[in-house]
């Protein structure tokens, strides 16, 4: 199968939603949350909380899957498979990270910062967060499947609430 495993991790607290702008890369100057490729040897949770901890310093150990979002780019027969998690409890203080390789942690380019939820930064994020975001907020579970043509611009798209992904 040619589906590439991406994860994507959205900290959360009651009113406010972590998001870090990637300064680098793919998805550059989008604010997302934080994730990214899954390893092999890796499960896909635990891929999300490597990511989670590389992208922003934050540990968690609590993730729940919330989201399947499978992203189709006209010309790219590679589909983007992107689970995504929601954490509500997290240690840790949130880093920036410049993509310089720390001791540690090697820092995947992100600019972390905190968005009420009435303001989160839609139209500076990927054309398809506007259609799943509430669905995240109001804590429902959602799969969906987006067919882009370049970055900005969704051909089509199905996006469906479920009881169980
Ligand atoms: N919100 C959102 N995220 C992604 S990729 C998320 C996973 C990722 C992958 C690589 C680096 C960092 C994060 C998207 N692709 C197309 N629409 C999209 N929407």
């Amino acid at each position: 199968m040619l589906n590439k495993l991406l994860t994507l991790v959205l900290v959360r607290e009651p009113s406010r939603v972590l998001l870090g702008l990637k300064k680098k890369g793919f998805g550059e100057g989008k604010w997302n949350g934080f994730g990214g490729k899954v390893e092999p040897g890796e499960t896909i949770l635990e891929g999300a909380k490597r990511e989670l901890l590389e992208e922003s310093g934050v540990v968690s150990n609590s993730l729940e899957e919330i989201g399947l979002l499978k992203f189709e780019f006209v010309g790219d027969p590679q589909i983007l498979e992107v689970h995504v998690f929601t954490s509500n409890t997290f240690e840790g203080e949130i880093k920036e990270s410049d993509g310089s390789t720390r001791i540690f942690l090697h820092f995947a380019e992100m600019r972390p910062q905190w968005f009420y939820t009435d303001k989160i930064p839609l139209h500076q994020m990927w054309a398809d967060d506007k259609y799943w975001f509430p669905m995240f907020l109001k804590g429902s579970k959602f799969k969906g499947y987006f067919l882009f043509e370049g970055h900005e611009k969704i051909v089509k798209y199905q996006l469906d609430e479920v009881e169980k992904l």
